[in-house]
Formats: C-alpha cells, sequence, structure tokens
C-alpha cells in the first residue's frame, strides 16, 4: 500500500497536505506560535517528570521526512508524567526538524520566532490504550515533549547522533542505535507551555498533547550542517535532494488557550 505521496516540496508540502489530509483544516492542529504572555499561568499545572531507561533505543532511521531514533516500548522503562498528563506516557520514538543554512527550522514560534530546529520526542497513553496505532487517533492518544535547538556551543552529546547520520544519509536507510539516553538531550530548565494540539505531519491526527520547553538547547552551526547532509531521497535515485525545511508552519489557533507551567 503506497499511501498519500507527501513532502516539503512545493508541489507536495504543507500547503497541499489538505487535499489527501482534509483535518488539515481543523481546530487543532499543530504547530502553533506560542505568545508568553497570552499563555495562562496555571498553579495547578504541577512539573513534568521524564524517566527515560537508556536500555531502551533501538535504531536510528531516515524516513524520508526526517531521522528518526525508535525505542521499544514494549513496557514502561521510558516515560514522561505529570504536568498536563492524567498518565505516564510511553516513549516511542524522537526525531528533528530543521531549516536551510542560518534561518528558521523549528515548527512552533515564540512571538513569531523561529529557531533554528526543533525536537520531538514522541509518546503514547498505554495506560488507556492498547497499541500506539490506536492511541494515535485518540485526543488524548499522544504527548510530544517539543525543544527548541538554537545555534552556539557544541552540543557535547548531540555527537552521538551526528556522528552516525552519514550512516542513515538515503531515505529508507536503518542503523542499531542502542544505549542513547534522551535525558541527555533535554535543557536545565523544564518549565514549558502546553496545548491541545496535533501531528505535524499527515495523517496529522488531533491527538496530541504539546508539551514545549521554555529553555532552548544550543548546539553547534556544525553539528546542524551534519543534519542537512541527510537526504529526502533513496540511494537508487538520482535526484540528490538535500533534507532540509522539513517543517510545517503554524497553524491557525482557532480559539485554543496555551497554558504555561510556570
Ligand atoms: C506518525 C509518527 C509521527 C510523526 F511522523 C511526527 F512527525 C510526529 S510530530 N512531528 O507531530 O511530533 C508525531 F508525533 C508522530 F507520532
Ligand atoms: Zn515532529
Amino acid at each position: 500500500m503506497t499511501g498519500h505521496h507527501w513532502g516539503y516540496g512545493k508541489e507536495d508540502g504543507p500547503s497541499s497536505w489538505y487535499k489527501n489530509y482534509p483535518v488539515a483544516e481543523g481546530n487543532r492542529q499543530s504547530p502553533i506560535d506560542i505568545v508568553p504572555n497570552e499563555a495562562s499561568h496555571d498553579r495547578d499545572l504541577g512539573p513534568i517528570m521524564t524517566n527515560y531507561d537508556h536500555c531502551t533505543s533501538i535504531n536510528i532511521s531516515n524516513n524520508g521526512h526526517s531521522v528518526v531514533v525508535e525505542f521499544n516500548d514494549s513496557d514502561d522503562r521510558s516515560v514522561i508524567k505529570g504536568g498536563p498528563l492524567d498518565n505516564p506516557y510511553r516513549l516511542k520514538q524522537f526525531h528533528f526538524h530543521w531549516g536551510g543554512k542560518g534561518h528558521g527550522g523549528s515548527e512552533h514560534t515564540v512571538s513569531g520566532e523561529g529557531f533554528a530546529s526543533e525536537l520531538h520526542l514522541v509518546h503514547w497513553n498505554a495506560v488507556k490504550y492498547k497499541t500506539y496505532g490506536e492511541a494515535s487517533t485518540a485526543p488524548d492518544g499522544l504527548a510530544v515533549l517539543g525543544i527548541f535547538l538554537e545555534t552556539g556551543d557544541d552540543h557535547r552529546w548531540l555527537h552521538m547522533i551526528t556522528d552516525v547520520l552519514y550512516m542513515v544519509k538515503y531515505k529508507g536507510s536503518i542503523t542499531d542505535f542502542k544505549g542513547f539516553n534522551p535525558n541527555c538531550l533535554l535543557p536545565s530548565s523544564l518549565h514549558y507551555w502546553t496545548y491541545l494540539g496535533s501531528l505535524t505531519t499527515p495523517p496529522l491526527h488531533e491527538s496530541v498533547i504539546w508539551i514545549i520547553l521554555k529553555e532552548p538547547i544550543e548546539v553547534s552551526e556544525k553539528q546542524l550542517g551534519m543534519f542537512r547532509m541527510l537526504l529526502f531521497t533513496e540511494e537508487d535515485d538520482d535526484q540528490k535532494m538535500r533534507m532540509e525545511n522539513n517543517f510545517r508552519p503554524p497553524q491557525p489557533i482557532k480559539g485554543r488557550r496555551v497554558r504555561s507551567s510556570n
């Protein structure tokens, strides 16, 4: 089953996704522009807690849209809980979105400002739903932790990822990636904004509780450049399409409230 082809180009990019995925024009689409002083500070919004047991990472792959690190989600070893979440949500994968050299690349923006890149840690509600697939279409099925990346100093742990990107240059490539603990990619503060949204790629399901950390992490221009050597295209494809600008722009807020942890 080939499904619908979508991408980030002129013909198949975000402005055309509604043709095959009508929910693209829904009432809780992501990403959004976050306006900090319009966010409501909720005293009963507690801290989020991540418990990422490092021995659950499995592999790293290029799916033609991003680079993805998959985790073993057969038990509750690696979870996020607290904050707006009623249950612990199991870590399934993380991936990135980034721009071209020197401009934008994040999906969410803050007061209209984009960052160079955005990391998404995707979790699913295994208490209420039996499988990720079932959770991915439920209104409280997924929780995605979003972390902004800004250019600055080298990130000492991101090297573990950028050093293996050459192994997954082409769409469809995959390689072992064990023992990686994503706790090393978190900033020092876990203060966040949270709102109800969707997947930012097709099928754009409106099933995501978004938790966006306020503090970005710093990565070097060189490390970001490594992501841009990845390709959207397969090894045998004579078109070498550099993987960059794989982000969806902000979508209408449609009356939603953004809450702030603190
Ligand atoms: C279908 C797998 C998948 C993605 F491909 C994806 F891009 C995102 S996103 N950008 O909203 O975090 C998910 F949450 C997700 F579950
Ligand atoms: Zn994403």
